[in-house]
């Protein structure tokens, strides 16, 4: 048989049916539904008098628009309210598994889906919204999907899709310490731009891949999109066979106790996801290699996510740029971020913190930051006028609560707010106003993408938690 990609692998186990143009009906194990791209969606599939064509491979969360204080109070803005009640009443009305706002198991759609089991190896996911590939780390083939492609999977189960081109990134080597998943990913859409993987699937694979926990992983496949590739993977191995282990909606879990079983079932799925990853000889269109060891931290100084450097270099120097549409980019991104060419990145003051978002807001990213905040000790800074730690989920809330964490925030003066996607995208009461200026673990730094006239920096939970600390960028590595 001839050698296969893991991306290969996992759409020639899910093709149902292929045109003579290629294009494919591909079946769908695991719909993550949120409020923001399913109400026409459940519309539509009324209108036409249809009905869902499995229930149970649906689970549904509200996150974009839910508010993180005071939810005991029900949600103030009206809009809001409306987009959180729509999915409240289409779940219920067709019977889809919701976790509602104020269920500990609520949060932002790409955190409960691992979190709960939902997303398991060798699956297909999809959920509209684009950062879902962050699934793929598990070894799944998992993607963003249009509000009408939601209403299709709702249907039928099966999406029409087209196959993407195979690429490897390769991460090989050991990282600084003080250097994570973030530094590495937003170091590969340096390298690769945010158009490098447009029509590619890309595995992320090398030793510094391998020795991600899971959190690293999905932060890592999160932002693949970013690199413009709709989907990233990470292939199995013993990592991710143990991180989904005894979790609710894992085989092998007794729905009695909760706890782990195992059985039949489980040593099937287990035998099968240790088949999840490229063949030796696999052929990949492209491959692009980063040595782990030379990625210093990493800060956004523009609008757009290829708009890195390290924490060591200066603002970028337009006059310096020979071609001129670049110049003309990098003069507007200055332009809108504020920024003098040549400055030190480590000069630039910040008025505003937000650790959280689906890029950074599990467990470890709250241990990270919190560490941070303990080695550093005393309060944030006094030009920081609000640092928000934003937990994914009601589960990691509580996690970190049992760890202290919460209490090592709120004594330095962070707030510590319920779950959900908060200032990452400012549909809910946190944003920025016009003119501030963010440290971000999120990981988009579009124009206004926090708040109308916000400037946003993506950074690690390290660093984000660092700059707090101290009001403008330092290097983590140093905090030791
Ligand atoms: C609202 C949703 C459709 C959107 C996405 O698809 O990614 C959002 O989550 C984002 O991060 O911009
Ligand atoms: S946390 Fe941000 S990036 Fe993630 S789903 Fe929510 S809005 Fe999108």
């Amino acid at each position: 048989m001839t050698a296969r990609t893991l991306y290969d692998k996992l759409w020639d186990e899910h093709v149902v049916h292929t045109e003579d143009d290629g294009t494919v009906t591909l079946y769908i194990d695991r719909h993550l539904v949120h409020e923001v791209t399913s109400p026409q969606a459940f519309e539509g599939l009324e209108l036409a008098g249809r009905k869902v064509w499995r229930l149970s491979a649906n689970l549904a969360v509200s996150d974009h628009n839910v508010p993180t204080t005071d939810r005991s109070q029900g949600i103030a803005d009206p809009v809001s309210k409306l987009q959180v009640d729509t999915l409240d009443k289409n779940c219920d009305r067709v019977g889809i598994t919701q976790f509602k706002m104020n269920d500990k198991r609520q949060g932002i759609v790409h955190v409960i889906g691992p979190e709960q089991g939902a997303t398991l190896p060798g699956m297909t996911v999809v959920c509209g919204d684009s950062h879902t590939s962050t699934h793929g780390a598990f070894g799944a083939l998992a993607h963003g999907i249009g509000t009408s492609e939601v209403e299709h999977v709702l249907a039928t189960q099966t999406l029409l899709a087209k196959k993407a081109k195979n690429m490897l990134i390769k991460v090989e080597g050991q990282v600084m310490s003080g250097v994570g998943a973030k530094d590495i990913v937003l170091a590969i859409i340096g390298k690769i731009g945010t158009a490098g993987g447009t029509g590619y699937t890309i595995e992320f694979g090398g030793s510094a891949i391998r020795a991600l926990s899971m959190e690293g992983r999905m932060t890592v496949c999160n932002m693949a999109i970013e690199a413009g590739a709709r989907a990233g993977l990470v292939a199995v191995d013993e990592t991710t066979i143990n991180y989904v282990k005894g979790r609710p909606f894992t085989p092998g879990t007794d729905p009695q106790t909760g706890q782990f079983a195992g059985g039949v079932e489980w040593e099937q799925a287990v035998a099968y996801w240790r088949t999840l990853h490229s063949d030796p000889g696999a052929h990949f269109d492209a491959v692009v290699e980063l040595d782990a060891s030379q990625i210093k931290p990493q800060v956004t100084w523009g609008t757009s996510p290829e708009m890195v450097l390290s924490i060591e270099d200066r603002v970028p120097d337009p006059d310096k740029e020979k071609d001129a549409v670049k110049r003309g980019a990098i003069e507007r991104a200055l332009q809108y971020m504020a920024l003098e060419p040549n400055k030190a990145l480590a000069d630039i003051r910040i008025d505003k913190v937000f650790i959280g978002s689906c890029t950074n807001s599990r467990i470890e990213d709250m241990r990270e930051a919190a560490a941070v905040v303990k080695r550093l000790g005393g309060r944030i800074a006094s030009n920081v006028k609000l640092a928000l730690v934003v937990p994914g989920s009601g589960l990691v809330k509580e996690q970190a609560e049992r760890e202290g964490l919460d209490q090592v925030f709120k004594a330095a003066g962070f707030e510590w707010r319920e779950p959900g996607c908060s200032m990452c995208l400012a549909m809910n009461a946190d944003r920025l106003e016009p003119g501030e200026r963010c440290a971000s673990t999120s990981n988009r730094n579009f124009e206004g993408r926090q708040g109308a006239g916000g400037r946003t920096h993506l950074v690690s939970p390290a660093m984000a938690a660092a700059a707090a600390m101290q009001g403008h960028f330092v290097d983590v590595r140093r905090i030791a």
